[in-house]
């Protein structure tokens, strides 16, 4: 191989993997995919991409290998699009001399203790936390902030283990559950500690930035607790200018303060009546198809002026249009097997529905988990007009349904 390259340090199994390769493409560099299980990225076939198999949680045969690739092609970027590997693409990227995120912003925010404790001492306001690394040591910290408590995993997304526990009992026995596991989805060790926090309540939204500026808000549709299943969004959010400002501005001192000012953030947060509070800063950029939804209602490409920023080019982030676009998840209401999707061909029929996909087939186990597993496809819609899209997104979920045997 030769000519310019960009380095993928595993992927998304999603849609966006695909959409970062054809990305580095359009900039001219021809991606390669480093990753442990090459099985898991189907498109990386389907799209032509060099796969090379490697033990990726190995960061010096990693290194090595793209020393190698450095020497017979031009290397221009590093970068990983899977929350699990961006700590350990930035730290690579930094090794090679590419561009990219600070190291110590990306270690800090993938911790939720450590991004707690440095959001606190900016002066951001988070809710009340404590961790603990025991079901007893969980107990007491639920008495001291006070029941109910919202208790998660110090390192996680997708919800993955986020539950409102009411009780003690409930503490203790989530606390065990969570504390039982060492491994992550990809098999990659976790730090057996949880973050036990008080519940924000209010509406949700969250705050996509890049580089140190807000593209714009989005409204998020959450299932009720005791689970946190993200159920639907609006892009843009339908917030007054007051609530819109005081939103931007916490997520911008939140950005800024965890370092994350090099490319994209997603920072979610509740707006209470006393303003909002942040939940939490991902270092990346936001799953769940925001950024689809960013591109339909504004035309700025997030994955595009992602990867430009890889390969060491400025992003441009002008709008050219002023629309506005939501999505809504289809969830089974119950676990069992699929038998039969229904009302496909009607939902896709209501107006201003650009895109339905669903992502499991007829005899597909559904064993609701109360996390972003639970979603089984989404209908999205764009619209100029912010209500249309909502109400369209609404009614062809509302047509589609599953029988379950
Ligand atoms: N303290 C809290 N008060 C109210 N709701 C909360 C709190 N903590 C978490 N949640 C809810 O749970 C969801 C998931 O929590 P969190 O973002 O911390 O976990 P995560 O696994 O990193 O999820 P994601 O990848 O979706 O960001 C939040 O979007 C929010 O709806």
């Amino acid at each position: 191989m030769t000519g310019r390259t960009v380095v993928f340090l595993e992927s998304n199994t999603t849609g966006t993997g695909r959409l970062f390769m054809r990305a580095a493409r359009a900039e001219g560099c021809e991606p390669v995919l480093l990753a442990t299980r090459p099985g898991l990225y189907p498109f990386a076939e389907e799209e032509s991409v060099r796969i090379v198999e490697i033990d990726t949680a190995d960061e010096a045969a990693v290194l090595e290998l793209c020393e190698q690739l450095a020497r017979d092609t031009e290397l221009k970027g590093l970068t990983s699009t899977s929350d699990y590997y961006i700590l350990s693409a930035a730290r690579l990227a930094g090794r090679l001399g590419l561009p990219g995120p600070s190291v110590a912003g990306i270690e800090t925010c993938r911790d939720k203790q450590l991004q707690h404790e440095a959001l606190r001492a900016a002066g951001v306001r988070v809710p009340a936390s404590l961790v603990a690394g025991t079901p007893d040591e969980a107990a007491s910290a639920a008495r001291q902030l006070g029941l109910p408590v919202v208790i998660k995993p110090v390192g996680g997304s997708g919800s993955v283990g986020v539950r409102l526990c009411r009780t003690e009992d409930e503490v203790a026995q989530h606390a065990a559950v969570l504390l039982s596991r060492t491994l992550n989805e990809r098999g990659i060790p976790i730090r057996r500690m949880i973050l036990l926090q008080q519940l924000v309540q209010g509406p949700e939204y969250s705050v996509e930035t890049f580089a140190g500026e807000v593209v714009g808000i989005t409204g998020k549709h959450v299932s009720d607790p005791p689970v946190f299943v993200e159920l639907g969004h609006d892009f843009p959010a339908a917030l007054d200018e007051a609530d819109a400002r005081a939103i931007a501005a916490i997520a911008l001192r939140a950005v800024a303060a965890l370092d994350l000012n090099w490319g994209a953030a997603h920072t979610e947060l509740r707006l209470t009546p006393g303003g909002p509070v942040i939940i939490e800063v991902n270092s990346r950029m936001a799953g769940g198809f925001i950024p689809e939804l960013v591109r339909r209602a504004t035309g700025i490409d997030l994955i595009r002026e992602l990867t430009r920023r890889v390969v060491g080019k400025e992003a441009r982030l002008g709008r050219n249009a002023a629309g506005h676009a939501s999505i809504r998840f289809f969830v089974p209401d119950r676990s069992g097997t699929l038998a039969a999707l229904n009302g496909v061909a009607e939902a896709r029929a209501v107006p201003d529905v650009c895109d339905l996909s669903l992502y499991r087939e007829p005899g597909f186990t559904v064993a609701l988990a109360g996390d972003f597993h639970d979603r089984i496809g989404h209908v999205m819609t764009a619209s100029h007009d912010a209500a249309a899209a909502r109400a369209s997104a609404d009614h062809a979920l509302s047509l589609l349904s599953v029988a379950l045997a």
